[in-house]
């Protein structure tokens, strides 16, 4: 059984058996008809992935790890916010006439900073402290800029990533404040571990473990059949994930530099999952 569908399952029964609704609340989310989106959620979910043990990849639903990479990509490599640089729908809701999801994700990873060794953004800041400053406990990015919120379409969820080195193992934290169980554990999780091989790829160092921090993991009232349905499956083994090699320069990844061998899945419709905006 995929580890990551272990955690999976064990996040959704802990959220539907010991979670909290916020019907009685006013909520922000709307489904598409306009009613109002509320969840069922818990407090302080803390996952850990051993990335030396296998790739994190759901089984009782088949996910799109290109399409996932291309959506990371366009964060933390094109640094990007505007959708006519991804290849998926996945942002079209929040995009405004021009494209643009305002001041998040990957332009905040764009902005250049000062530091003693120079101008440069907090991607590039990253790969020079793991390459020249392996000990250092400061290496990491964070997206969440109070300065910039009211600009945002929708203010950044996993908003930042820990760096870590012990000995040659390259460890990292991803912290997110809130998570939409069925839209996207999996997919969050399978970006940020495959963000970790690369990183640990072009800086010369093993990738170990990936701790997922999330303040508020929580389950949509309308996702609830379909997580109920997904967690009573009977997952399959996690595949085996490669990365090209030959890459060196984090600028020179694609999402066909990561290949998958014997991925086994179930499928769900996704009609089932409709998106809260
Ligand atoms: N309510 C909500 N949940 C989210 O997970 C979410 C937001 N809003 N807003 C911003 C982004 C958009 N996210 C999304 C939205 C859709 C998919 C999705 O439909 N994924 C499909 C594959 C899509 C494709 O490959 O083109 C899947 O099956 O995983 C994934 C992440 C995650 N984020
Ligand atoms: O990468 C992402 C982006 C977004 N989400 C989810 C988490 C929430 O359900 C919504 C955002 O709504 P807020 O009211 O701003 O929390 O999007 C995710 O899980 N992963």
């Amino acid at each position: 059984m995929s580890y990551a569908d272990q955690v999976f399952i064990q996040t959704c029964k802990d959220i539907l058996s010991k979670g909290v609704w916020d019907t009685d609340r006013e909520v922000r989310p709307r489904w598409e008809d306009g009613s109002p989106a509320h969840t069922i959620k818990l407090f302080g979910v803390v996952n850990r992935y051993d990335l030396r043990e296998e790739f994190p990849m759901l089984t009782v639903r088949k996910q799109y790890l290109k399409s996932a990479v291309d959506e990371l990509l366009w964060i933390w490599q094109k640094k990007s916010n505007n959708i006519h640089d991804l290849h998926s729908h996945v942002w079209d809701s929040w995009a405004d006439e021009n494209g643009s999801i305002g001041k998040a994700y990957g332009y905040q990873l764009g902005v250049k900073h000062h530091y003693p060794q120079g101008d440069m953004d907090q991607v590039d800041k990253i790969l020079w402290d793991l390459k020249h400053d392996p000990a250092s406990r400061r290496i990491l990015a964070i997206m969440y800029n109070h300065h910039d919120l009211s600009e945002m379409a929708l203010y950044p969820c996993a908003y930042s990533m820990t760096f870590n080195v012990s000995g040659n193992t390259l460890n990292a934290i991803l912290n997110q404040r809130s998570q939409d169980m069925l839209t996207a554990n999996g997919w969050n999780v399978m970006q940020y571990a495959t963000l970790l091989h690369m990183i640990a790829q072009v800086t010369g160092f093993q990738a170990g473990e990936l701790v997922h921090v999330i303040a508020d993991a929580h389950i949509y009232d309308r996702h609830v059949p379909v997580v109920e349905e997904l967690i009573a499956r009977k997952p399959f083994d996690a595949p085996k994930f490669t990365l090209d090699p030959s890459v060196t320069d984090f600028y020179a990844f694609t999402p066909d530099s990561v290949k998958l061998e014997g991925y086994q899945a179930h499928s769900l419709d996704p009609k089932l999952i409709p998106v809260a905006v």
